[in-house]
């Protein structure tokens, strides 16, 4: 395996020492911007059933996956085909498809337009039974993270978790088809996640690397069946960039291994769209405020979006 800098933390010890919990988990994240948590709730069972569906999926022809392409709408449920998305300021796009799986919200919410019904292919049975209990267990323990940060910060947990009820989360299901053994370039270019929190899980295939203090890419090598945590510009904007939002990126494989697929799963926790982004003034201590302008999730995230061609 590869060396990795970031040992597992058991979400096993908030419940028997939340404070000790916290205090690790915030070192980490304010070192690196990332974490890795083991005993986080999501069931094996589940997670390997995902794992066998979404193979499924991206096995399909092409263009019955691009049927489930919704134009004009930002890639945010359904399928973005292969080269469509670019990392903001990166110069080619990036070698993977990927399905969007949203929340599920009634009809008549306030924010119904901005998160629409999901959709499901009718050609995995399984699909939503899997994917609709796979987002609600990853939301479960995103929640559980915010608590660890929100004692870390010493902020109350109601501002965290009242922040995303109700957010604009997204599941990501990632495909990285082989590489020829001459391709140039990364399968996911450098850039740093939008939302409030990322839980990626399927990490183990080497690549992922993530962007140290000093400039040095290191490789994020987490134990099977736990999940790599990483601190979202949201976040990282509350928190005057206390906990940072930190360059990651998914290089290519060695040349022996390019005829290798890469599957990923990363869950994107966001703050629910009139969630006003101000910094806290807890993470104003002595420091100038980074982030003057308070600006909502929604606003925030739209400019992004129009930054990485989805939008
Ligand atoms: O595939 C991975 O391991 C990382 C994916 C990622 O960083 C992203 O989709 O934002
Ligand atoms: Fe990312």
């Amino acid at each position: 395996m590869t060396e990795t800098v970031l040992p597992a933390l058991s979400l096993d010890l908030q419940n028997k020492d939340a404070a000790g919990f916290a205090e690790r988990l915030g070192a980490s994240f304010r070192e690196y911007g990332f974490a890795v948590i083991a005993d986080h709730g999501v069931p094996a069972d589940l997670i390997a059933q995902a794992e066998e569906d979404m193979r499924v999926f991206f096995a399909l022809p092409e263009d019955v996956k691009r049927a489930y392409h919704v134009p004009g709408a930002a890639g945010a449920r359904g399928f973005t085909p292969f080269g469509t998305e670019i990392a903001k300021d990166a110069k080619a796009h990036d070698l993977k498809e990927f399905w969007h799986i949203g929340r599920a919200l009634p009809a008549d919410h306030q924010h119904a337009e901005i998160m629409p019904p999901n959709i499901w292919p009718k050609e995995v049975a399984r699909f939503e039974q899997t994917f609709a209990a796979l987002f609600d267990a990853l939301d479960k323990a995103g929640i559980r993270i915010l608590d660890g940060i929100s004692d870390y910060l010493d902020i109350g947990r109601d501002l965290l978790r009242d922040g995303v009820t109700d957010g604009n989360s997204v599941l990501r299901l990632l495909h990285y088809p082989p590489i020829s053994v001459d391709a140039p370039g990364v399968r996911a270019g450098a850039h740093e996640d939008i939302n409030t929190i990322t839980l990626l899980l399927g990490a183990e295939e080497a690549g992922l690397e993530l962007k140290d203090r000093s400039g040095r890419w290191l490789p994020v090598a987490p134990p099977p069946g736990a999940l790599v945590v990483n601190i979202g510009d949201m976040l990282s904007r509350l928190t005057n960039d206390v906990l940072p939002s930190t360059s990651h990126r998914v290089v290519n494989p060695p040349p022996e291994r390019r005829g290798n697929a890469r599957y990923s799963m990363p869950f994107f926790l966001h703050f629910r769209p009139d969630f006003l982004i101000e910094t806290l003034p807890s993470c104003l201590d002595g420091r100038e405020n980074r982030y003057p302008e308070p600006i909502t999730a929604q606003n925030f995230l739209e400019q992004r979006l129009r930054e990485i061609g989805l939008a």
